[in-house]
């Protein structure tokens, strides 16, 4: 390699971040162009109260998309009554207050009973709204799950929520640029989800603090866009607030022929563009870290933060093995929140409650694979509640196509409406003081499902083991 193609070899955030590049201040701060804005009901209500006050409109109203997701219910019963079924009052304001908004400024709007509705991430790329090449921002951290898509994707605050629905634009500084590298070939029953655990495993929640995290090497690759999103979907756990995997194949498969996807001449057109949105050969990276995938076995969270992780195979790790004193704290108020003992097998942790769906793990490919390993059986007794969350209407009729619906039913889960649910306890989805849940989210620290929650991060395919043995399990030998 020369040094002038070095010199001028970009990796994809650079190119991402180089053609939304407005203007560049003294500072280091840049102004940004946003094409996609991505709006739920808990973020928005100052943003669009503020824009009120500035008597002004937003820039460019097809920019944005929302969809109420955090307060809806997932009951049948009391979701068919709309908002005002909503028992909680705060959850009816938050979500009716979407409604009002999105009327009042023109935003369009999937409402709670829209088919189309559903978790914002899950949402924006099955209908075509997130397409690669694209910055798009929501305020919500999880926005990076859209850089799976070859976009530049993050979170936001409710302030520059407004920014940017008035102007368009966003302030921000250039981050520096993580390649993570897994190669080789992942095992049977081993999914993107464990990919990602094992990442945060080696890396801590603070290991991608400051850098965009490119995913790159043959397990991404080989990876379908469903997992790719579950893998940035958890950037933000590892630090960054922006994930990305670059654009092949699979991306273009993935967007072709969807609701608001291009088409005719606007398709090829975009996609020569998009063949672009990978780094090119040689260009740097201010830090890079690389996994075997074929070593990666199905991972369970012991703890109270993504980092407190391991292999199901293995034990809650003992003090001993704590690398300082920083650690052993964080790890003794684990054991004791989480009512474990170290050095105790993962195995032998029983659960009580299995949750199925968010952000992380909500779509028909995660669906399929836990409904695979449950066809057929049922829910030990003594796990209380099951439950299967579908990411949107949309994954939700699809599965229903497929009969997944029946399979989880006859097995003992109940089947939900769309929306946020157990990931977070903003609904009436929680979890009781004490009780352990494997769940296919992506966040477990105190109180996350509910007040006292013992939260475990697994896979579908591992919750779904979970669920029939009662305790965890090792889904390769299930
Ligand atoms: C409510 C929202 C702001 C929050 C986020 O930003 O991530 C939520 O989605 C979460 O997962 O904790
Ligand atoms: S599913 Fe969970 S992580 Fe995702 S946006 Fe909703 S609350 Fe946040």
């Amino acid at each position: 390699m020369s040094a002038t193609q070095s010199n001028t070899a970009k990796t994809l955030y650079d190119k991402l971040w180089d053609a939304h590049l407005v203007s560049q201040r003294d500072d280091g701060s840049s102004l940004i162009y946003i094409d996609r804005h991505l709006l739920h009901e808990v973020t928005s209500p100052q943003a669009f109260e503020g824009l009120a006050l500035a008597n002004r409109e937003p820039w460019r109203l097809s920019a944005n998309i929302a969809t109420p997701d955090h307060n809806v219910p997932t009951v049948r019963k009391e979701r068919l009554e709309g908002v005002s079924g909503i028992k909680d009052e705060v959850s009816r304001l938050q979500v009716k207050t979407l409604d009002d908004n999105c009327a009042k400024f023109n935003i369009a709007e999937f409402t709670i009973n829209d088919a189309r509705q559903g978790i914002v991430h899950v949402v924006g790329p099955e209908q075509g709204l997130v397409l690669p090449g694209m910055t798009v921002v929501c305020g919500d951290s999880h926005t990076a799950t859209h850089g799976a898509l070859g976009c530049l994707a993050h979170g936001i605050g409710t302030s520059e929520v407004e920014h940017v629905l008035a102007t368009q634009c966003l302030v921000q500084k250039k981050s520096k640029n993580m390649l993570i590298r897994v190669d080789g070939k992942l095992g049977e029953g081993v999914t993107a989800k464990d990919v990602v655990l094992a990442i945060i495993a080696k890396i801590g929640t603070a290991g991608g603090t400051g850098y965009a995290i490119e995913f790159a090497g043959e397990v991404f690759k080989n990876m379908s866009m469903e997992g790719r999103m579950t893998v940035c979907n958890m950037a933000i756990e590892a630090g960054a607030r922006v994930g990305m995997v670059g654009v092949d194949e699979t991306t273009i498969e993935y967007v072709k022929g969807r609701p608001y996807s291009p088409t005719g001449e606007q398709w090829e057109q975009a996609v020569e563009y998009w063949n672009t949105l990978h780094s090119d050969e040689g260009a740097h990276f201010d830090a890079i870290i690389e996994l075997d995938g074929s070593e990666i076995a199905p991972q369970v969270s012991w703890g109270t933060s993504p980092e407190m992780v391991v292999d199901v195979t293995q034990n809650v790790p003992t003090l001993a093995q704590a690398k300082d004193e920083v650690q052993q704290e964080a790890w003794t108020r684990a054991y004791e929140y989480m009512g474990l003992e170290q050095g105790q097998p993962i195995t032998d942790i029983k659960l009580d409650r299995i949750f199925i769906g968010s952000c992380t793990n909500s779509r028909i490919e995660d669906l399929r694979s836990a409904a695979s390993v449950i066809k057929g059986r049922k829910v030990a007794d003594n796990v209380k509640e099951a439950i299967v969350v579908a990411g949107s209407g949309q994954v939700k009729q699809q599965a229903e196509e497929e009969g997944l619906d029946k399979v989880f039913i006859e097995a003992g889960f109940e089947w939900r409406e769309p929306g946020c649910s157990m990931c977070l306890a903003m609904n009436a989805d929680k979890l009781e003081p004490k009780e352990h849940c494997a769940s296919t989210s992506n966040r477990n620290f105190e109180g996350r499902q509910g007040n006292g929650g013992r939260t475990h991060l697994v896979s579908p395919a591992m919750a779904a083991a979970a669920a029939l043995a009662g305790h965890f399990v090792d889904v390769r030998s299930f």
